[in-house]
């Protein structure tokens, strides 16, 4: 049975990256992706947006919905301090098996929940099975037309507090078109926009900041 493009990733990443060097991971990984095969991480380039945005926030417990390979889970939980922790929700099985390798390779961890599942049955549970208070910060980059139900579900657990983020990735490109209606205008959020480019493509993109005002 032919290898999958993640196991191409992954492998990649085994043989040519640094383990326990998260930032190793992160360059074999973009390395790979923007020479041999293109792939949906969040790439170098957006990858810099979400930096600077964890760092501003500086989250105890962050949130990412759509994990893929987890180059992104890797990116964030890098910048964790100790005691920190980020929940990643991955429903496909083969994603999450490639993501777990690559997040433990990397030596984050100790800092990543994977979670298994779809993000509509997996964030109801959050309280009560993974004792989450509130999230300080939330990565949406999962199905685009989940992005916006999963903000509402997000509020209706009461997983919000005020002053949470929510960065949404691809709202040009692939586009998340309901999600941007409904959150710029919604007064519980105060948006800004960070104009960019899709990973490694020549192809206008952006990311949606949204602070919850509660
Ligand atoms: O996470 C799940 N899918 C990937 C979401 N991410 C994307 O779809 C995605 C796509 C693109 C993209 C860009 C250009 C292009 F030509 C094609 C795709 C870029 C990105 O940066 C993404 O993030 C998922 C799976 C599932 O079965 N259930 C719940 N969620
Ligand atoms: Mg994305």
């Amino acid at each position: 049975m032919n290898q999958s493009k993640e196991r191409r990733i992954l492998n990649f990443v085994l043989q040519n990256a640094v383990r326990g060097d998260p930032c190793s991971v992160m360059e074999t990984i973009d390395k790979y992706c923007s020479e041999k095969e293109w792939a949906m991480n969040v790439g170098d380039v957006k990858g810099v947006i979400l930096d600077k945005t964890v760092e501003e926030i500086n989250p105890k417990v962050a949130l990412e919905l759509g994990t893929y390979c987890g180059y992104s889970a890797v990116r964030i939980a890098r910048l964790l301090k100790a005691g920190a922790c980020l929940l990643t929700v991955e429903f496909n099985p083969e994603f999450a098996a490639i993501a777990k390798q690559m997040i433990e390779f990397a030596g984050v961890q100790d800092k990543v929940k994977l979670l298994e599942g779809p993000s509509e049955v997996i964030i109801p549970q959050l309280k009560k099975k993974y004792e989450v208070d509130t999230l300080d910060f939330v990565f949406v980059d999962h199905w685009k037309d989940r992005y916006a139900p999963d903000t509402i579900l997000l509020q209706e657990c009461s997983l919000l507090r005020k002053g949470s983020v929510l960065l949404a990735d691809n709202i040009i490109f692939p586009g998340a078109p309901e999600f941007v209606k409904y959150i710029r205008n919604n007064p519980r959020f105060q948006c800004s926009t960070y104009p960019s480019y899709l990973e490694y493509m020549k192809v206008q993109d952006a990311m949606e900041k949204a602070v919850f005002l509660g």
